[in-house]
């Protein structure tokens, strides 16, 4: 039990253990780079959970403790999106590519580049967070109208609950199972005799979908963010921009992304993305290609149902695992 501590101290140290904590459970489970053991972590964690007892109105909506209710969830409500969540066209071939930039170039007023990113396969998620606090999560549903997850995304570790920045913004990224966390869940499924899951997204799925935010505590999500909703309200005039932009409010970004100026450097960009694939983490299933410059994205416009200024090339589906 930690020395008497008064209740002024208490606060002090309560503050300083929820940003210490939470800064290494965003190394430890985003990252996948831990600074410290998990025996520092636990008897930081230990003592944050003594104080909280000691001093109950100190607990903080942040900390660490408050991340998995005891509750289970009775169902998922209907959020309908700030604006719609959108879905993308899809290219096979080098020829599809150059088609899509030579749409762009008609639309486009004024120079642009391109920004390459690796396509997450998982589920995607729409965050909202206000003066830095998480306050909702939902799924994106048929694009306009998803499921409220917020129990079961504050559930994840790699997720943050409060922002570095007290920013009240919308994000959207995915959220997707390791490779490695999947394997060791189908091996545990199975030993239990129950039914394995088909591959990593399907995990990802039914686990955000699950009623006890427990479990979904358990089975080690990851999330990429990638979409800054309203970006240049937030100072943000390019998608790289508002990648950085969302890193350094404490979001888990995917930093494999690339500037290019031509069609031609793309085609590099996915030969070396489908060479690493296989060493990856985690599974992505092509990658998206975005005007970078959000100026020229509105130039470009939309069709009824997907952007114009994107497109997600999509790597030959793999073999079946034997
Ligand atoms: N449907 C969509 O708009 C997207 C879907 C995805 C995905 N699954 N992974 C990465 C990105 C990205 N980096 O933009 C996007 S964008």
């Amino acid at each position: 039990m930690s020395k008497a501590i008064n209740f002024e101290q208490a606060g002090k140290r309560v503050e300083e253990l929820v940003l210490t904590l939470n800064q290494y459970s965003h190394e430890y489970y985003a990252l996948d780079a831990p600074t410290v053991s998990d025996a520092e972590y636990d008897r930081l964690y230990r003592e944050l959970v003594n104080l909280e007892t000691m001093y109950p109105e100190l607990t903080k909506q942040d900390s660490p403790t408050q991340r998995v209710g005891d509750a289970l969830i009775e169902g998922f409500e209907k959020v309908e999106h700030s604006s719609q969540m959108l879905s993308l066209e899809n290219a096979f071939n080098l020829e599809e590519l150059e088609a899509f930039d030579r749409r762009v170039e008609q639309q486009a007023k004024s120079s642009h580049t391109y920004l390459s990113e690796m396509k997450i396969d998982g589920l995607a998620i729409a965050i909202k967070y206000e003066n830095g606090y998480l306050v909702q999560a939902a799924t994106r549903g048929d694009g306009r109208v998803g499921e409220d997850v917020t129990q079961n995304i504050r559930a994840i570790s790699a997720i943050p609950i409060r922002l570095r920045d007290n920013v009240t913004c919308e994000v959207r990224g995915e959220v997707y199972m390791p490779k490695g966390s999947f394997v060791k869940l189908n091996k545990e499924r199975d030993e239990e005799g129950k039914d394995i899951f088909a591959n990593p997204r399907n995990a990802a799925a039914g686990t955000l979908r699950n009623l006890n935010p427990k479990i979904t505590a358990s089975r080690n999500l990851n999330a990429f963010f990638y979409t800054l909703v309203d970006p240049e309200e937030h100072g943000a005039n390019t998608q790289k921009e508002a990648i950085e932009l969302m890193n350094a409010w404490g979001l888990h970004v995917n930093h494999e992304y690339e500037c290019i100026q031509s069609i031609d450097e793309v085609w590099a960009y996915i030969e070396k993305v489908e060479k690493e694939r296989q060493d990856l983490p985690y599974e992505i299933d092509g990658v998206v290609l975005k005007v970078n410059e959000f100026s020229v994205q509105e130039e470009v416009g939309m069709t009824v149902k997907a952007p114009r200024w994107a497109i997600a090339y999509k790597f030959k589906a793999e073999e079946a695992q034997t």
